[in-house]
């Protein structure tokens, strides 16, 4: 998979692929990120990326010519790509907009700043906008930086244990389970027994019915959407007279 992103914070950017899974995988070649900024492709002799809104206002508007120039010299350098234009204005990104995209073979991103750019590149350049949240940053860098992660967690190869991403929370429209890690005892608080019992089978039931039982909690409208199995049912009816619900 490869992400070209565009962006006046290159270096930004460029963190995300630095370290842990995400850094692993570029080193594997199972991600490869490539930054373009437009102030690089900006012809007058300041390099001037932004102007004065019209019809004035506070901030300033990112100039088409050299943000399209920059998409243009992205498309120019691979495969037909997608042009994501990260925004609050977006469709929500939830794990089946992520599971779209992680198909794709590349994907260009397009990062703002400022107040926006000129709503004629989004007519020009943008194929989808997504936005990652009911909320407004400074920039589209971190939201880009989010979408590569979830995106590349479910590329092959690039967590260790083959299944971690199908266990991921959101996964099966679930939440998580609850994790334990040694020491036993900490705090006067033990272990739930049945992941002390080494019955893999009584394990992966626990998991699910705690991932039930937690959604159900925590998230209703998750299992709304999602609907029971009569199996899932009886999981979560044993849940809630355990959890005395
Ligand atoms: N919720 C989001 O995905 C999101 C995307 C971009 C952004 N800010 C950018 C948008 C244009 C200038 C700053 N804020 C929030």
């Amino acid at each position: 998979m490869r992400f070209d992103v565009i962006t006046l914070f290159p270096d930004m950017v460029d963190a995300v692929m630095g370290h842990g899974v995400l850094g692993r995988a570029a080193e594997q070649g199972l991600v490869e990120l490539v930054t373009w900024n437009p102030r690089d492709y900006a012809t007058d002799r300041h390099r001037t990326v932004d102007d004065r809104p019209y019809g004035g206002g506070p901030g300033m508007v990112m100039k088409v010519e050299p943000v399209r120039a920059a998409i243009q010299a992205a498309r120019a350098a691979g495969e037909p790509a997608s042009v994501v234009y990260l925004t609050p204005e977006g469709q929500k990104l939830d794990g089946a907009g992520v599971a779209a995209l992680a198909d794709c073979g590349r994907i260009i991103l397009l990062c703002g700043r400022y107040e926006g750019i000129d709503e004629r590149l989004i007519e020009l350049e943008v194929d989808q906008e997504i936005s990652i949240g009911d909320y407004v940053v400074s920039g589209g860098e971190l939201p880009a930086m989010v979408m590569m992660d979830a995106v590349a967690r479910l590329l092959p190869g690039v967590l260790g244990h083959a299944d971690s991403a199908a266990q991921d929370a959101f996964a099966e429209g679930l939440l998580d389970c609850p994790h334990y890690t040694r020491p036993e005892v900490v705090a006067g608080q033990g272990v739930p027994d049945v992941l002390l019992s080494g019955d893999h089978q009584a394990v992966a039931r626990w998991r699910h019915r705690e991932a039930l039982g937690r959604t159900w909690r925590k998230r209703p409208d998750l299992l709304e959407q999602r609907g029971l199995s009569h199996e899932e049912q009886t999981l979560l009816e044993d849940y809630r007279r355990e959890q005395d619900y």
